[in-house]
């Protein structure tokens, strides 16, 4: 039974009308260079005052400069990142059939994407399968149960972590130190696992589109195989894999608290030609209720509960293929 899923047939009409379009042939290839992302240690957040401030300065420059950096010393350990990436090259390994079943791993009936059901040019068309869980939904996925309690042992260390790196982003800023626990519960996050399967095609679209995270930030622990790439100065910007580091990247929802301090960087994924690659991300939210105000005056963002953001995004995918995302509710 096949495994891949059938994006050549689901995609014929794209892939005949962009075959003699010349525009759509190298979108993907103005990468200039691979970048080291500003990597830090969190084990200096525990070695005193001095050295906890000088670790807060650091996440909060990069946090402004780039949107996204790398940790090491982050308290995940290798071993169970290593698990995790050996439990879904399992579960991806299931018959395309299987994955796409509405009752597959007991979950809800849009966790299994491929492609980009929206896609409509070989630019929008994202060559990658995910299973996108919400953390509340985890206990249900009893059938898979090394799955479940694997996904179960991450998305609790990721909550540990993400908790410790935001109340750091907000402490810069004068942010109440409990906001997040106050605003987030250990469900209200997501688990997404990625898996691009090698593309003949790569240099002609992409693995995963071009956009920003909806969240405060993101968590990602990617294999040795690279292609995650942001946007920097007009320019894409490839990001070299650190196998002890985790990439963590600011999400819309910090760019509006912290008034367009932190930014919410466009990134994408590039396929490979020849070997298939795999990443996880821990996408920290808060609950739907939540209302995310801007932390200084005068705010740049109106007031928007967490419940509006994503209905506006869901609206707006429909409509016009894409996110619009935070400019829809700039002030
Ligand atoms: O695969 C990656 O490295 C990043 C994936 C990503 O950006 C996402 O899942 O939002
Ligand atoms: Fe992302």
């Amino acid at each position: 039974m096949a495994v891949e899923p059938p994006f050549f047939k689901k995609y014929k009409a794209i892939f005949q009308s962009s075959a003699d379009d010349e525009k759509e042939k190298f979108p993907m290839v103005e990468v200039f260079e691979e970048f080291e992302l500003p990597l830090i240690d969190l084990s200096h957040l525990n070695l005193g005052p001095f050295e906890r401030q000088k670790f807060i300065e650091q996440i909060a420059e990069a946090a402004s400069e780039w949107g996204f950096f790398q940790i090491v010393n982050h308290g995940i350990p290798e071993e169970l990142l290593g698990r995790l990436k050996h439990e879904q090259m399992k579960v991806f390994q299931q018959p395309f059939d299987t994955k796409a079943n509405k009752n597959f791993l007991n979950l809800s009936a849009h966790t299994y994407r491929w492609g980009n059901p929206l896609a409509t040019s070989l630019s929008n068309l994202s060559w990658s399968e995910a299973l996108h869980i919400s953390v509340k939904d985890i206990s249900k996925m009893d059938e898979y149960y090394n799955l479940r309690s694997t996904i179960e042992e991450c998305a609790a260390k990721a909550d540990l972590l993400a908790q410790k790196l935001a109340e750091c982003l907000a402490q810069n800023l004068g942010i109440k130190p409990n906001y997040f626990q106050e605003n987030c519960s250990s469900s209200s996050s997501f688990l997404r696992m990625n898996r691009y399967p090698p593309c003949p095609h790569s240099s002609m679209m992409p693995g995963f589109i071009p956009h920003t995270d909806t969240d405060f930030l993101t968590i990602v622990s990617q294999d040795q195989v690279g292609g995650l790439q942001l946007k920097r100065d007009g320019r894409w910007v490839s990001v070299k894999p650190n196998p002890q580091a985790l990439v963590i990247n600011i999400g819309d929802l910090f760019q509006a608290l912290s008034n367009g301090i932190y930014k919410s960087i466009t990134h994408r994924v590039v396929a490979n030609k020849e070997v298939e690659r795999y990443s996880a991300a821990y996408f920290y939210c808060p609950t739907y209720e939540t209302v995310i105000e801007s932390c200084s005056k005068p705010g740049l963002y109106r007031n928007f509960s967490f419940k509006e953001y994503r209905e506006q995004i869901e609206k707006d995918v429909k409509a016009t293929g894409d996110k619009v995302g935070l400019s829809r509710f700039l002030l």
